[in-house]
């Protein structure tokens, strides 16, 4: 594997859930194939839990890690070509890529949507150039439409959790107070759609998602509808993805506190499980007797970061 970035990348996902497992019980178990190998984790934004998981299966793989946090310490890079340097960019990434890829043999890289200029996000404008210029195999840390290690850590928790074959799985929008892109969304609908789950998101008018992750799944607009029997609630807020409201890409459209997932929405559930990515913004997003409910699977969710960053991690070495 060069590249992931989506749950094709993983080839059969039966498969990839099997040896998820195998790695879950065993994670320490295919040592030899990191020995002497360097794993550079690029962060342009901040992060806890892929910060912390991704290094760990790493070390668990028995590789060396080098954590580079680009905007604390390095040089300040220019991303766009065919610019006169005379600001405040010292570098330009044309450089700085290959520099960086000459001291590793994979890179995972972070790189969240600007929520200015769909295009620039939705072409993935800075992750390709490593891809292009690096000569190295790249994983998306979440970029600015993919978060896959997520979506796959994701799916894991809930094949541990479900008690039917085909549980219904209920991706809902909340409110935030500040404007988030919607790489999680993307991920977490183009995986579910993958899966053997019956898949339905929910969301005020004017945050579809885009088709080429959400297929042509159809949006229950009204949240108590979308609720009644849901085994899994998985909640995100995200800004204005510029798909139906094209001017308003990247903008806050709504702020309405009734889609706060609360103890009422769960009752609407089949007894449901609550996920979320993390973090979360108690008090707009759920409340906190829901997120610290024994239905709460925030926990064990964010513990199988580890295991989704170590299957990928170790599909790319065995490609050496
Ligand atoms: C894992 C989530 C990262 C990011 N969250 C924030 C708060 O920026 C987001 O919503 O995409
Ligand atoms: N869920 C997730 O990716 O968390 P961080 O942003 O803390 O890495």
């Amino acid at each position: 594997m060069k590249t992931f970035f989506n749950v094709s990348d993983l080839g059969n996902l039966t498969q990839a859930l099997a040896e998820a497992r195998e790695v879950k019980n065993n994670r320490f178990g295919f040592q030899p194939l990191g020995k002497n190998k360097t794993l550079l984790m690029i962060f342009f934004n901040n992060s806890l839990r892929t910060r912390l998981s991704t290094q760990k299966a790493a070390m668990n793989l028995g590789m060396n890690v080098i954590v580079l946090d680009v905007n604390a310490g390095a040089w300040k890079l220019e991303t766009e070509r065919g610019v006169i340097m005379d600001g405040d960019n010292s570098e330009h990434l044309l450089e700085a890529i290959p520099v960086m890829a000459s001291y590793c043999d994979l890179i995972g890289i972070r790189s969240f949507a600007g929520l200015v200029e769909r295009e620039f996000d939705y072409a993935e404008t800075i992750v390709n150039q490593f891809v292009a210029y690096s000569g190295r195999p790249v994983f998306a840390m979440e970029t600015a439409t993919v978060h896959p290690l997520q979506a796959f850590a994701d799916l894991i928790t809930i094949e541990e959790h479900k008690k039917s074959e085909r549980p219904k799985v209920v991706l809902t929008w909340a409110p935030h107070c500040r404007a988030l892109p919607q790489a999680v969304p993307n991920s977490f609908a183009e995986w579910m759609n993958a899966a053997d789950v019956d898949f339905v998101i929910t969301h005020p008018k004017g945050y579809e998602l885009d088709p080429k992750f959400a297929g042509n799944i159809k949006v229950e607009y009204d949240q108590r509808k979308a609720f009644e029997g849901a085994d899994f609630i998985y909640a995100k807020n995200w800004s204005c993805p510029g798909v139906t409201r094209p001017a308003d890409y990247g903008k806050i459209l709504c702020n309405d506190p009734a889609w706060t997932v609360d103890q009422e929405h769960m009752s609407w559930t089949n007894n449901a499980y609550f996920m979320h990515c993390l973090p979360v913004r108690r008090g707009l997003i759920v409340t906190d007797d829901v997120i610290e409910s024994p239905q709460s699977l925030v926990i064990p969710e964010a513990a199988n970061r580890e295991i989704s960053a170590e299957v990928v991690i170790k599909r790319i070495l065995e490609g050496l």
